[in-house]
This record gives C-alpha cells, sequence and structure tokens, in this order.
C-alpha cells in the first residue's frame, strides 16, 4: 500500500524510523564511516503520471529500500499566463500507478502546507544558468523549481534523488544546487521515454488535438535533423533542424539552440564533442520540450 502523506509534520515522522534503522544498521569498520543498509529515494513529479514517470520510480525502486514520489504542482514555478489553472490534477489515477509501481509514500502536499507565506518566501536563486533557453521564455521558472526542490530534499532527506532528462536544464541546473548548496545526496538522471513515433512523453501531451499530436511530433524530427547533419558542421546541423520547423505551420518554434552537453555552454564552429540540442515549441496552447545528443 502506498501510503499519503500530506503535511511536512507526517512525513518527517513516518520517515524517521527509517533513517533511525538507517543509523542503527551502519555498522562501524575499523574507524570507517557506517555501511548505510537502507537507501531512501525522493521521485519529484507534478503528477499527472506517465511512463515516463514510472522509469524514474522504477529506477529508484531498483536501487532504493524505499522510495518517495512527490505530487506537487508548484505555483511557484508557472508564469501568471501559464497553465497551473488548468494543469491536469488526476489524483486517484496517479495514487493507481504508485500502487501498481510498490511506491512506499506519496508526499502530496497543499499549496498553503508547502508556501504557508507566499509573499514573503525565501527563495532560491538559479542565477545566471536560470535565465538562458527556457528561462528567456519563463523568466523566474527556475528560481520557482530550484525552491521546491530545494524544500523537498529538506523535507524527506533522500539519499538520492531521480529526475528525468526531458528536462535537461532543469536536470543540470538540481545538479548545481545540490553541489553550490552542499545538498547530502545524490542526483540520479533517467534518459527520455518517448511514444512509438518519437514524440517525448510529458504530461501536457494530453492538450493535444489529433491534428496536434501529429504536429508535436516536429519537435523530436527537428533533434533528428540536427543529429543527423551533424557532419557538416554546428550552423548547418541547426538550419537543417529549423527546416523542419518551417515546414509545419502549427508548430511556434520558441528555440532550438546547440549547447555543449557537460557545461550548458554556447557551442561555436570549432566545437567537437558531445553537444545537446534543446528545443522548445509551442503546437496550439501547449508548450513542449525535447533534446537528444548530438556529437560534433
Ligand atoms: N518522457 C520523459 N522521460 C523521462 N523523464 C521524464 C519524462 N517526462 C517527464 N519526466 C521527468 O519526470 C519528472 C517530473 O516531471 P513532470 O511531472 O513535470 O512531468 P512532465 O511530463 O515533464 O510534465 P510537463 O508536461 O508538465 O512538462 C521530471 O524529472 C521530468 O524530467
Ligand atoms: C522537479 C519538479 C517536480 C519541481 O516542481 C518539476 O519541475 C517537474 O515535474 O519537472
Ligand atoms: N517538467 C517541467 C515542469 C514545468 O513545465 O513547469
Amino acid at each position: 500500500m502506498t501510503q499519503i502523506l500530506q503535511t511536512i509534520a507526517e512525513t518527517k515522522e513516518a520517515l524517521a524510523p527509517i533513517r533511525g534503522a538507517q543509523k542503527a544498521s551502519g555498522r562501524i569498520v575499523a574507524g570507517r564511516i557506517p555501511v548505510v543498509e537502507r537507501k531512501l529515494a525522493l521521485v519529484p513529479t507534478m503528477g499527472a503520471l506517465h511512463d515516463g514517470h514510472r522509469a524514474l520510480i522504477r529506477l529508484a525502486r531498483e536501487q532504493a529500500d524505499i522510495v518517495v514520489v512527490s505530487l506537487f504542482v508548484n505555483p511557484l514555478q508557472f508564469g501568471p499566463n501559464e497553465d497551473f489553472d488548468k494543469y491536469p490534477r488526476p489524483f486517484e489515477a496517479d495514487l493507481a500507478i504508485l500502487e501498481e509501481e510498490g511506491v512506499d509514500y506519496v508526499f502530496a502536499p497543499s499549496v498553503e502546507e508547502m508556501y504557508p507565506d507566499l509573499e514573503h518566501l525565501t527563495i532560491v536563486s538559479a542565477g545566471d544558468a536560470g535565465r538562458i533557453l527556457e528561462g528567456e521564455f519563463r523568466p523566474s521558472h527556475f528560481d520557482g523549481v530550484l525552491t521546491v526542490v530545494a524544500k523537498l530534499f529538506n523535507i524527506v532527506e533522500p539519499d538520492f534523488a531521480v529526475f528525468g532528462e526531458k528536462d535537461a536544464q532543469q536536470l543540470a541546473l538540481v545538479r548545481r544546487m545540490v553541489r553550490d548548496l552542499s545538498f547530502p545526496l545524490e542526483i540520479v538522471a533517467v534518459p527520455i521515454v518517448r511514444e512509438e513515433d518519437g514524440l517525448a512523453r510529458s504530461s501536457r501531451n494530453t492538450y493535444l488535438s489529433a491534428e496536434d499530436r501529429e504536429a508535436a511530433l516536429t519537435l523530436s524530427r527537428a533533434l533528428v535533423a540536427v543529429a543527423a547533419a551533424s557532419g557538416e558542421g554546428v550552423s548547418a546541423a541547426l538550419a537543417a533542424g529549423r527546416e523542419i520547423y518551417e515546414a509545419e505551420p502549427l508548430a511556434s518554434m520558441d528555440y532550438l539552440e546547440l549547447v555543449d552537453a557537460a557545461t550548458f555552454a554556447p557551442i561555436t564552429e570549432e566545437f567537437h564533442g558531445v553537444a545537446l540540442a534543446l528545443t522548445a515549441a509551442r503546437i496550439g496552447q501547449t508548450r513542449l520540450l525535447d533534446n537528444r545528443q548530438v556529437t560534433f
């Protein structure tokens, strides 16, 4: 049975014995640090669970003894004209998936529980790296993401947390925050889960009409075109991807860019190594993301 936790206090109380067990099972071997035998994993989500989330949960389930999934549609990471109100919240269906995947605890707090004084909130800044790519189109988005992720880390205190590569910039910024603010946990990444035709799974795919669903393939097709043209150089590869967008009137590209996969720094024509092609586009009212590694 997946146990539902709605408050920070009950979550801390429920997880305390697990940490107690970790301490109790930690054996001091010839002065070395204790061996931790019960691992606690956190999978942060906004709910409306799909096969992408299942992949994150399965990895957590394989590598941890106790799995906590958080379901929280975080108002801080939505801009004023974004879809916070209409974001899907199918709690019963999500719970059935969590039960099926053998999740131990779901932390599903209210907005008031997470942010009792939203008007005077301390926040985590993503800095410059939070203002490029997605950050250019969603200016306070990554501050909102890092603030809630930091809070979730402090509430659950996991040994590791699992994130998807679909949100590649988010993943890079969370890793940076963990390093910069010395959070005592590991970040584990899971590759993008796609539909058979290449569309990256996303909770927002449920917004798409049949016509939009077809046009949504433009994102993955543009990325494939970038990779296919990589032998011709960086600008030619990007041009090949942009041509795919130009051919689809229902897709409105926000960006298609190449960055160094290791640092997220922009790359020049002379770049040799592994790059990441990242894209975001609006298909009707629905905004989608995708990315793919490209070697130059
Ligand atoms: N297709 C996917 N493959 C791998 N990971 C994914 C996929 N979709 C979502 N995730 C990961 O699941 C976690 C929770 O994401 P979230 O709940 O926002 O789902 P989402 O489908 O990305 O939603 P949205 O449509 O709002 O972008 C994030 O770490 C995200 O990267
Ligand atoms: C990490 C996250 C759960 C924070 O709200 C969200 O940005 C998401 O679902 O990717
Ligand atoms: N997975 C990204 C969450 C968001 O779009 O706010």
